[in-house]
């Protein structure tokens, strides 16, 4: 079996899909967003269409298409559609896959699951996307416990933004989990800027192990 990762965050927008679509590049692998809430503009795997650079193909098609940009589950109420955890099993592909979610780990897909159960359903070792930015601290300790709680593996943390060694540090020692490593804010964001930035700013070897 190939390495299947799970790419979460401590929030929406915090860069999951730019940190992905580095990720996959590099890794030569594929992407699959199961659940795309808002269809408005460029979705998360166009973006990684745009910016992976990746060969025909290795963007999976997603399982649920949402027009709202809101959380899954009341998006899927607005369009009539209601998002089962049976539909969302994890696809066998020949090489890495990186699975992005949508916001944060307990964003709801219906009344009943959030992302977060999937997770602990699938048992793959996830990478934690947390800001740099102040406010990090918490956001990223939290989900951390959310994810201990369900035996969910970790893989890591993968910052994004300006460094920030105190803020970074106190994460890890609090948390007791590794730093993968850290993408800054890139100006122009490009497939070749970001590939320059991932090889820059992080080290595989630890992705694969998870804790
Ligand atoms: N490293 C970066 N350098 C420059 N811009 C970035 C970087 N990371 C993210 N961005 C920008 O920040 C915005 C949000 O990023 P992104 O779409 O990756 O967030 P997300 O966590 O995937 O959000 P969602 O929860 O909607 O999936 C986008 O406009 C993106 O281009
Ligand atoms: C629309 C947005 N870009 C994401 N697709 C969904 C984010 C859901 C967040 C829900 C919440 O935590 O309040
Ligand atoms: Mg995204």
């Amino acid at each position: 079996m190939t390495l299947r990762l799970v790419i979460t965050g401590t929030d929406t927008g915090i860069g999951k899909t730019v940190f992905s679509a580095g990720l996959a590049g590099l890794l030569d692998g594929f992407y699959w967003k199961p659940v795309q809430s808002g269809l408005d503009g460029e979705t998360d795997s166009e973006i990684v269409g745009r910016l992976a650079g990746l060969p025909m193909g290795r963007v999976l098609p997603e399982v649920y298409r949402l027009r709202k940009p809101l959380s899954p589950h009341r998006s899927a109420e607005i369009d009539g559609v209601s998002i089962e955890a049976a539909d969302l099993s994890v696809p066998c592909v020949p090489a890495p896959l990186i699975i992005e979610g949508a916001g944060g780990l307990m964003v709801p897909l219906n009344r009943r699951t959030s992302f977060i159960d999937i997770f602990a359903q699938w048992r793959l070792p996830v990478i934690l996307c947390a800001r740099t930015a102040l406010g990090t601290i918490n956001h990223t300790l939290l989900s951390i416990e959310a994810l201990r709680a369900r035996s969910i593996p970790l893989a890591g943390i993968a910052f994004i933004g300006d460094e920030m060694a105190d803020t970074q540090q106190t994460i890890v020692e609090f948390g007791g989990v590794p730093q993968l490593g850290r993408l800054p804010h890139l100006d122009p964001l490009t497939d070749k800027t970001l590939r320059d930035a991932m090889i820059a700013g992080f080290g595989f070897a630890s992705i694969a192990g998870g804790e």
